[in-house]
């Protein structure tokens, strides 16, 4: 469905993304993760065509870049960072609406169950109102509608803790109909949806991980190490996946979501030379 052959492409004289290669197949929803800076974000937007790239990208056998209509009318997507647009917020639904031959009143119900009052702020301009505001309303132009796809770049990082419990619930009904792409820095939010983890760092893929659908992914895994010394660098790394020191910074226990395990374990092997003991079991419920 999307093909990534050796995508390159460089800001400045900066190499951002440093020869990409990935398929994504349909039924795959794929969690991309990776640090800020990582070439998350500008991966996909040379997905939606928006960059000239060097290598290619392929979706659904058109290249982006040249069929942006045709491959946006596939991809429902949401934006880490909203648009600077001025339309009036019921102007935007039913302009987005009609782009990609949708019902505007499915849209407009997605965005209830979000919390939105969309008859209340059918005249306000979308730029005014809050980050939230315009998430929600981004997030319910994308899934109120049938598309082959969804990206959905760092899509609850301004949503309110109820929103974001309503939006996970909708995007598993979507489970099964639409392939995914969810950029996120909350892995164990997006646990339960995903059967690939894809990590970037530094412009590279730097684990494809196919986690089988029998795998139970929701389950978090807990963990405790054990060092031959303590180490700086390690207990920066560790405080990174919410570790506790418990103690001297020699013995460190947290846990580590389902689908996260090999990207832990990889994140791990780095640091075998000191450690002692690592012990990993699948947490109660
Ligand atoms: N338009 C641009 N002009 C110049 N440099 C850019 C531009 N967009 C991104 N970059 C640089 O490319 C690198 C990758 O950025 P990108 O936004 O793709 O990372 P990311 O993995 O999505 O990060 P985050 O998790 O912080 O959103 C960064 O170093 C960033 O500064």
């Amino acid at each position: 469905m999307i093909e990534f052959q050796k995508v390159t492409k460089r800001f400045r004289r900066v190499d951002v993304l440093k020869g990409i290669d990935l398929n994504i197949d349909r039924g795959d929803r794929v969690a991309l993760v990776g640090s800020n800076g990582a070439g998350k974000t500008t991966m996909i937007r040379c997905l939606l065509g928006e960059y000239q790239c060097g290598g290619k990208v392929i979706v659904d056998g058109l290249e982006p870049r040249k069929h942006r209509t045709e491959v946006l009318r596939q991809v429902g997507f949401v934006p880490q960072i909203s648009p600077p647009l001025k339309m009036p917020v019921g102007q935007l639904i039913r302009f987005a609406a009609g782009v990609c031959d949708s019902d505007p009143q499915k849209m407009v119900e997605v965005a209830e169950k979000l919390g939105l009052d969309i008859n209340r702020m059918r005249h306000q301009p979308f730029n005014k109102l809050s980050g939230g505001q315009k998430q929600k309303l981004l997030i319910s132009i994308a899934l109120g509608r049938d598309c082959e796809l969804l990206v959905l770049d760092e899509p609850a990082a301004n949503l309110d803790p109820e929103a974001r419990h309503i939006f996970f619930q909708l995007l598993e009904e979507k489970r099964d109909k639409a392939a995914m792409i969810i950029s996120s820095h909350r892995l164990d939010e997006v646990a339960s949806l995903v059967n690939r983890v894809v990590e970037m760092d530094q412009g590279q893929i730097v684990l494809n991980d196919h986690v089988a659908d029998d795998v139970d992914l929701t389950r978090m895994l807990s963990c405790r190490l054990v060092l031959t010394r303590a180490s700086e660098a390690f207990a920066r790394t560790i405080e990174e996946w919410q570790f506790t020191d418990v103690r001297e910074g020699i013995i460190w226990e947290g846990r580590v979501a389902g689908p996260d395990r090999l990207r832990f374990l990889g994140m791990l092997s780095r640091y075998a030379a000191i450690l002692k003991a690592i012990h990993l079991d699948e947490a109660a419920d």
